[in-house]
């Protein structure tokens, strides 16, 4: 797949079968689109081209950065569209400029200008261009007079999208990972780096790598205790994790960290991508470490017991 991230400067691509759209988290929903994409390229022998808009068009327009938590960040939808075999990704900055494009000039100057359409897959419900003002008969009219084919992404699908995105956030703030995951098609996952604590962790014999994540928009999981799986230098690796403010040693900051099984190495500084497979728990107040030490061997072993088919 190649990633164009200016749009000055795209090849000439041969039949182009184009759709625009956030893709926030490449779920199964956006899997069906992406399969009458490729479908419809395999039919006129053309290529798969995808339009995606970063930063997320909701950050622009709320101008509210901060209440925007995304499923992907941009590294990550690159890496999942690589995976499903689309020919091109192209990454246009949402700004104020592409915002007030007229619904005429998007059609004319953007998307036929710069792709050479063969065919252009859209909703049936798509707004597009200032203040939404074009849609799929304005798509439709100006393909005929362009040259340019335009098909329809069944209203059952769209449906799908959107109710899974806002699914999938609610089931991750909310521990309910099973249905993330079922969404989703894949165990939701984050990165961190790995900073240092307050030494506690070693002392009790659960080591435990603190992560800080750097995307800012970057959804995390709500608090409690997961069973998960760490990619680290090319391996995966089972663990446990705990996201919350640690009540049993007076935590106060929010911190996320993992305990890596059977696993004994300085990573301090490395990225660590966390795959959340399973909800264990809530995080609880524990009278002492030696009582929390006995709730994480009963974790371990539950965190085990669900990871064993992987
Ligand atoms: C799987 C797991 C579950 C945890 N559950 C709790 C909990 O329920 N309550 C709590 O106060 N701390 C919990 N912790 C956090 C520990 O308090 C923390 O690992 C310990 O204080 C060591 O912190 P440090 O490594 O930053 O020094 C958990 C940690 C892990 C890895
Ligand atoms: N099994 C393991 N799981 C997680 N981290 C480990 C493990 N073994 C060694 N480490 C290392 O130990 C560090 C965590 O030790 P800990 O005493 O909890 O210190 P800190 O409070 O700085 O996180 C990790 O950042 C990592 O570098």
């Amino acid at each position: 797949m190649q990633v164009h991230k200016d749009i000055t400067q795209l090849p000439a691509f041969k039949n182009a079968v184009v759709t625009t759209g956030t893709f926030d988290g490449v779920h199964t929903g956006h899997q069906q689109i992406i399969a009458q994409l490729k479908a419809e390229a395999d039919r006129v022998n053309g290529e798969t081209v995808i339009i995606t808009f970063h930063p997320h068009p909701r950050t622009v327009v709320k101008h509210n950065p901060s209440a925007v938590h995304l499923l992907n960040t941009l590294d990550e939808k690159i890496w999942l569209l690589r995976q499903k075999g689309i020919d091109h990704l192209v990454v246009v900055p949402f700004n104020e400029a592409f915002s007030n494009l007229s619904a005429h000039d998007y059609i004319h100057d953007f998307l036929y200008t710069r792709f050479r359409p063969h065919t252009v897959i859209i909703g049936y419900d798509h707004r597009f261009g200032k203040n939404r003002q074009g849609d799929y008969h304005l798509m439709e009219q100006k393909g005929v007079e362009l040259g340019f084919v335009v098909k329809e992404i069944p209203e059952q699908v769209l449906n799908e999208v959107a109710i899974s995105s806002t699914r999938i956030r609610e089931a991750i703030a909310h521990n309910d990972v099973i249905t993330a995951n079922y969404c989703l098609g894949y165990p939701y996952f984050f990165e961190g780096l790995v900073v240092e604590g307050n030494r506690l962790g070693r002392t009790i014999g659960y080591p435990t790598a603190n992560l800080r994540i750097q995307q800012e928009e970057k959804l995390v999981p709500g608090n409690g205790v997961y069973a998960v799986t760490i990619n680290i230098a090319g391996e995966i690796l089972k663990g446990m994790m705990n996201i919350g403010v640690r009540p049993t040693v007076n935590g106060v900051n929010r911190t996320i960290e993992v305990n890596i099984f059977d696993f004994d190495k300085d990573i301090y500084g490395q990225v660590l991508r966390i795959n959340v497979h399973h909800y264990l728990r809530g995080e609880q107040k524990f009278n002492g470490l030696d009582a929390l030490k006995e709730q994480l061997a009963h974790d371990r072993s539950q965190a085990i017991e669900l990871l064993q088919p992987l």
